[in-house]
């Protein structure tokens, strides 16, 4: 094919993956959608003569199937984007002193909200661009973060992206498990096409500010201005130059998996309204603004089969087994399929072309199927097992989802999985065993307890093809330092079903002093412990007492299971420096010793022992915020309100340093 041929075959091709994805449908996942605009926009650059017409590069959105069309007073853009620091530092001189912003670029569904005389009288998506269509109704009941009356004459415009927040998304997917949302973004978009509210009830979306159009009185600064009216803005931040925009960027980067919504980017923005108007527009996006793309969380790849887990807990989870695909910074080859039930809602069969999402350090999971017109017919059914694949014993369900279970307490796989847990990093960290060692260890009958690791002798091992002197001594080493597990991670290591990590430390902070006291609590007492619940505490009772043997050979065998001193509620002195203190931190935080960035969470750990509880966000109930650098103006403005006395690092790491703490 030539590069002509190729040409009209991608902007053919764009132009109705966009009508499925504007129209709630999407066949390809956005990372893949992307390749292709970037494949006909090299060429389109390297063939101008052949630029197709129309351009779907200089269009914006689709032409979408409208209920009721509104004309938008001016067009609502798509966005520049940029992947590399050359373009932002290209980006900050082209308007050289202007201050700029740098936000979350929200994966949801642009809205223009446009009030009259104060009073909200649309609400309009984009459409495309030009044209789009009137949701007011839908907004008014469904998104948060609108308000219905605005403290204003005149006319009034405000963009922003309605999203659906991440919380919202895993409620409503729980509750839904017949009928499943693919992912947020798709979920806001179907949900404001809905022709009727009451169809789409529950799905509830947020409302976050970007965008102000206002002719008189309202503030120059962009975020003063929207703020001023009442909404939630995106979380800008002010940047002087190009490197510390680029900072910013790597937190959002960093960060997009502590918050509540997806974002897939970044976005910069002049900060001055005026300015951003005087820059002015190109064919499909505003010269004031620059969009900075992040890695892709969500791939398709072919599901070439689905194996069945036996799990610690005798769970059997069907796996995916995918062909290799770099999804969320890694390759992923497996991903969860969740339960029969889910696997039955969203049609996946074994052989089908599905997307994969992987944000952070979540397990990736199967999304589901985008494009049934890609199966060919030879596509197989997921057929659950109805015996155990390890013990062939009949499998039991259990639930709505109707999980599958082993019941087999001698299931060789459970406990092959149950001793691999207590070797765990989280829980005993027998770090010079692993898995592949277990499971022969297990084969040969050694092991069959987490008990039984304290019985291994040198001679023993080294009877084993493979093993010389060196790693023999190794492994008893590492099981020996293993003895000082202590109550928190032992309780950990016996997986329990149903408690999890935090059960074990908040039983720690509330006192129990060892293992067997909370075997003997009763469930009473266990549920008096703060976010114990009856269920976690029958849980904890019921396997505690099966576990009584298992307890004993571990004391007999030297494994502490009493509580360590590390997992005692911390005894902060009444002088503590932040004694008593409710904190919120925010900005890039450094070490004003060395200059070097710290982790938010470890400053965070050393306020805290200091004396300070840390919450994530500003309220009446803080008494400080602790600003780093680049602080977005968000937080300042809700300390101002709550009263909240800010106080700048240094003066933290100034108490903390002469505390002893840092
Ligand atoms: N999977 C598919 O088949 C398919 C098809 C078409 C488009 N897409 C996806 O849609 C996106 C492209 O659409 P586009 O070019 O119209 O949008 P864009 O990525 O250029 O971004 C423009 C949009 O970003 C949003 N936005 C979010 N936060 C913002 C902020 N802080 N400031 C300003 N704007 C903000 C606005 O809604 C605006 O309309 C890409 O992510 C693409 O992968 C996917
Ligand atoms: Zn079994």
């Amino acid at each position: 094919m030539n590069a002509q041929e190729r040409i009209r075959e991608l902007a053919d091709q764009i132009v109705s993956l966009r009508d499925a994805y504007y129209s709630g449908s999407p066949l390809v996942a956005d990372a893949e959608y992307d390749a292709i605009e970037d494949e006909l926009r090299a060429l389109v650059a390297a063939h101008p003569e052949w630029t197709p017409d129309p351009n779907p590069l200089e269009q914006v959105g689709a032409p979408a199937v409208l209920h009721a069309p509104v004309r938008h007073s001016r067009p609502m853009l798509s966005l520049e984007k940029a992947t590399k620091p050359e373009q932002v530092a290209a980006f900050f001189d082209r308007f050289p002193g202007q201050p700029v912003v740098v936000m979350p670029k929200l994966d949801g569904l642009s809205l223009a909200l446009v009030y009259e005389d104060g009073r909200l009288a649309r609400a309009v998506t984009r459409g495309d661009g030009t044209t789009g269509d009137d949701v007011t109704p839908l907004v008014r009941a469904l998104v948060d973060g609108v308000p219905p009356k605005i403290d204003t004459s005149g006319r009034v415009e405000v963009r922003g992206e309605a999203v659906m927040l991440r919380s919202t998304f895993a409620a409503y997917n729980e509750t839904h498990q017949d009928k499943p949302l693919i992912n947020p973004r798709n979920a806001a978009a179907g949900t404001l096409r809905a022709k009727d509210p009451a169809a789409v009830a529950g799905r509830r979306m947020v409302f976050f500010a970007f965008d102000l159009d206002a002719s008189d009185g309202a503030a120059a600064d962009l975020e003063q201005g929207l703020r001023t009216f009442g909404f939630t803005v995106a979380d800008m931040r002010h940047c002087s130059d190009a490197a510390a925009a680029q900072d910013v960027i790597s937190d959002i980067e960093r960060e997009r998996n502590e918050l509540d919504y997806d974002l897939d980017g970044a976005v910069l923005r002049l900060a001055n309204r005026d300015a951003y108007s005087a820059a002015g527009t190109r064919s499909n996006s505003p010269r004031g603004a620059l969009a900075y793309k992040f890695a892709a969380e969500e791939k398709t790849t072919v599901l070439a089969d689905v194996v069945w887990d036996v799990g610690k807990t005798g769970k059997i989870a069907p796996v995916a087994w995918l062909e290799p695909v770099f999804v969320g910074g890694t390759t992923v080859t497996r991903a969860t399929l969740a339960n029969q039930e889910v696997i039955r809602a969203k049609g996946i069969r074994i052989g089908d072309t599905v997307l994969v999402r992987r944000a952070g350090d979540v397990i990736p999971f199967v999304a589901g199927v985008l494009d049934e017109s890609k199966r060919t017919g030879e596509e197989q059914e997921i057929v659950p097992p109805t015996h155990c694949p390890s013990c062939a014993q009949p499998l039991t369900e259990q639930g709505n989802s109707r999980e599958l279970f082993c019941t087999n307490v001698a299931c060789p796989a459970q406990t092959v999985r149950r001793l691999i847990h207590w070797a765990s990093r989280a829980a005993a960290d027998i770090d010079a065993i692993g898995p592949v060692w277990i499971e022969r260890l297990a084969e040969t009958g050694l092991l069959e307890n987490p008990s039984d690791f304290y019985t291994l002798t040198k001679e023993r091992l080294l009877e084993f093809d493979r093993v010389g002197e060196t790693s023999a001594t190794r492994m008893i080493e590492s099981i020996d330092k293993s003895r000082a597990v202590g109550l928190r991670r032992a309780l950990i290591g016996l997986a329990i079903p149903m408690a999890s990590e935090g059960t074990s430390a908040r039983l720690c902070k509330a006192g129990f002093g060892s293992l067997e006291e909370v075997a003997d609590a009763g469930e009473e007492r266990l549920v008096a412990v703060e976010d114990i619940g009856p269920k976690v505490a029958a849980s904890l009772t019921e396997h505690l007492a099966r576990l009584r043997p298992e307890l004993e050979r571990l004391r007999e065998r030297g494994v502490s299971l009493d509580v360590r001193e590390e997992d005692l509620p911390a005894v902060v002195a009444s002088d503590a420096p932040l004694a008593g203190k409710t904190i919120v931190i925010t900005g890039t935080i450094s070490d004003p010793r060395s200059g070097e960035k710290v982790p938010r969470p470890t400053f965070q750990r050393l306020c805290e022992k200091a004396g300070a509880t840390a919450t994530s966000s500003v309220s009446a109930t803080t008494d400080l915020l602790v600003t780093g650098a680049d602080v977005g103006a968000a937080k300042l403005t809700k300390a101002e309100k709550h009263d909240v006395e800010v106080v700048d690092q240094s003066v933290i790491w100034a108490q903390l340093i002469a505390a002893g703490i840092a």
